[in-house]
């Protein structure tokens, strides 16, 4: 299991900057954040091979354990055994995700998320920090 992060507070316009490492042999790893783990505004999931998947990230939301609709995003910025951050903000609108090599994705806010209280990074990513910007 990886961490999870409650109680928090981010709100729109503050970002949560996340670095980590890749581990050589990874497979998935996924970022999840919203009001709960039931309750996720976003669910950011990269998969290197996973799910029939390859070097795709899929971006969902989770309300009430249903999920919704998902973004796939072809755009794969992670290279296994490498470190990388992830920059994650949002506002009334969207969620933004900044990606190495100035890329950036967004996801609409489903949710209406107007607070950003639960932050948790599952499977084959190593954090090696978390700053809240
Ligand atoms: C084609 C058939 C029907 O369509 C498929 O239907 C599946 C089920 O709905 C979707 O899959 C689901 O997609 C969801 C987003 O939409 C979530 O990602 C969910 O996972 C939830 C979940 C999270 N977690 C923890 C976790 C997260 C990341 C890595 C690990 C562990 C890594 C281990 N590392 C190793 N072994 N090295 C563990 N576990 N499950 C996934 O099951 C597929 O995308 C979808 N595919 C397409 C093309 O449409």
């Amino acid at each position: 299991q990886g961490m999870v992060l409650t109680h928090l507070k981010v709100q729109p316009g503050e970002c949560i900057a996340v670095k980590g490492m890749v581990p050589p042999d990874a497979k998935s790893f996924a970022l999840n954040m919203g009001r709960a783990g039931s309750d996720l505004a976003l669910h950011f999931n990269p998969r290197f091979e996973s799910h029939g998947d390859a070097r795709i990230i899929i971006c969902n939301s989770l309300q009430g354990g249903e999920w919704g609709e998902e973004q796939r995003e072809p755009d794969f910025p992670f290279q296994p055994g490498q470190d990388t951050k992830i920059c994650i903000s949002f506002n009334a609108q969207e969620l933004m995700v900044a990606l190495p090599g100035e890329q950036q994705l967004k996801f609409p806010n489903r949710l209406g998320l107007e607070a950003i209280e639960f932050f948790s990074v599952e499977g084959d990513f190593r954090v090696k920090s978390i700053k809240f910007k």
